[in-house]
């Protein structure tokens, strides 16, 4: 080795130390065998150990497990490999192990591992999660349908009375039901969520109710607080009840009315103030009859009937909500807001939303996403929304426009017509304005929505309106 390259060489090897010791978690550097060859200021920390003595030891002395030692050997990379590291006083602490080899050749010559504790979710975290994200406010929509059911919803908050929210999936169930948690005396009490159908029914008893040391293999030392529990002066959210098996339909019978749980191999009965707010997407009428759900737990849950349309059946709702969620990715992805064209935007308004608002907020994401300039035209639709249609058809679908074939004549494609109005030619002008009132309605308040739509005040419509009925 020449005198530079061993200069090159000291100086790479400080340059590593250095970067190990910004490293705020422990990081191990081992040969094939585990032998420690070097260590950060985190590592002596935890093991409470110089880095001289540290360099005398195995990786088993600070991470006893033979299959640790098996990956550094065969060299393999792991990321958060769940192992237990014991500390300087022998304590004995969780943690994630990331492990990256370190290879000559073909030949596995040792690894760096990074060891970062798993901690245990503070009392604060935990009640961090059990709090709401939406309000009244976040209920997006002006149509009469979704007024009715803000008023109503918002009038039983107050109370503690079982609710019953239904409606198909995706139009904002859960939104409601955090809103009414909001609005309701509890809310500073904890709102808890559970969906029946995304937890096995092996597990889901012991989940709802809780259970108690021993009560069966693999459970926890102590036992384990349920969601009832959790919502102890909150609200429990129990999602697509529906699904909940006949077995456990029956004991929650029992809670509501006895308004007292068992944990699952315990005897004591824990009284639990919580309110209850279920909600599905299921016909639970036609599951009664058939006998899937019990008609006594039915009449229980159902004290309070809520029924959030789907979207197909408030299509006023859907201009507000596109706006909404078009600026609403814009901002968070930091692009331009979008314009639509007449006839992507009648295609949108035509769809029929089987997946409801989170579909519409799925589109508007995958829209704004996309490198399409600020116009959005029928082919920058997804596949689904788009259908058959072409753009034929498409242009086809609005009143017959001699001034929008016109403007199609040039280079932009033939559903291009932009639905502000700003430089758009006179008669295409004259077309649109004419489509958007179709669209939205005669009525004031359909006016107010074209002129939002065209990107224009109420004052110019009306202004424009007239000059039209004057031709
Ligand atoms: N009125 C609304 N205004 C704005 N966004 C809404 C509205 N309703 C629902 N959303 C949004 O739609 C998505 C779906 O809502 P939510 O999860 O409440 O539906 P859900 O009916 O409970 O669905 P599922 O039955 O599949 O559980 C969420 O991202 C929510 O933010």
């Amino acid at each position: 080795m020449t005198g530079q390259e061993s200069k090159d060489r000291k100086l790479l090897l400080q340059e590593v130390e250095g970067l190990l010791t910004f490293i705020g978690q422990p990081v191990l550097v081992v040969d094939a065998n585990g032998r420690v060859m070097h260590a950060n200021h985190a590592a002596e920390h935890v093991w409470q150990r110089s880095l001289a003595v540290l360099l005398t030891k195995n990786l088993q002395a600070f991470a006893p497990s033979a299959k640790l030692l098996d990956f550094v050997k065969k060299g393999k990379p792991l990321r958060d490999f769940p192992v237990e590291i014991v500390d300087g006083s022998g304590k004995r602490l969780p943690c994630l192990c990331r492990l990256h080899p370190l290879y000559i050749g073909q030949q596995p010559e040792g690894a760096i591992l990074q060891f970062t504790e798993q901690r245990k979710e503070s009392e604060q975290e935990k009640n961090r999660r059990y709090v709401t994200r939406y309000t009244f406010a976040d209920i997006r929509g002006n149509s009469e349908a979704i007024r009715a059911l803000k008023d109503s919803a918002a009038k039983i908050a107050k109370s503690d009375s079982t609710v019953l929210i239904r409606g198909e999936s995706g139009t904002g169930k859960e939104v409601l039901a955090q809103s009414i948690h909001d609005a309701s005396s509890r809310r500073s009490g904890p709102f808890v969520a559970i969906n029946c159908a995304a937890i096995p029914e092996a597990l889901l008893e012991s989940e709802l109710f809780g259970y108690e040391e021993g009560a069966f293999t693999g459970a926890k030392k102590g036992g384990k607080a349920g969601r009832f529990e959790l919502a102890l002066h909150g609200t429990l959210f129990l999602d697509e009840i529906g699904d909940m098996p006949p077995f456990l339909q029956a004991k929650l019978l029992r809670v509501l009315q006895e308004r007292r749980i068992e944990r699952v191999g315990g005897s004591e009965s824990i009284p639990v103030d919580v309110r209850l707010i279920a909600a599905t997407h299921k016909d639970l009428d036609a599951m009664i009859v058939s006998g899937q759900f019990r008609e006594d737990l039915y009449y229980r849950l159902h004290v309070i009937p809520l029924h959030v349309p789907p979207l197909r059946e408030r299509k006023d709702d859907l201009y507000d909500l596109i706006h909404y969620y078009l600026k609403l990715f814009a901002d968070k992805l930091g692009k331009e807001s979008k314009r639509f064209s007449a006839q992507a935007l009648k295609c949108l308004i035509d769809y029929h939303w089987p997946g409801n608002i989170r579909e519409l907020e799925n589109t508007l994401e995958y829209i704004v996403n996309l490198e399409i300039g600020d116009l959005v035209t029928i082919s920058s639709l997804p596949a689904i929304i788009r259908g058959n249609r072409t753009s034929e058809e498409a242009l086809a679908v609005l009143p017959q426009a001699p001034s929008v074939a016109a403007s199609a004549h040039a280079s932009v494609p033939p559903d291009a017509v932009p639905i502000r109005l700003g430089d758009s030619s006179e008669q295409a002008e004259v077309q649109l304005l004419l489509q958007a009132i179709q669209q939205f309605g005669k009525s004031t308040e359909g006016k107010r929505k074209a002129a939002e739509f065209l990107g224009i005040s109420v004052a110019t419509l009306y202004r424009r309106l007239q000059k039209i009925n004057r031709k």
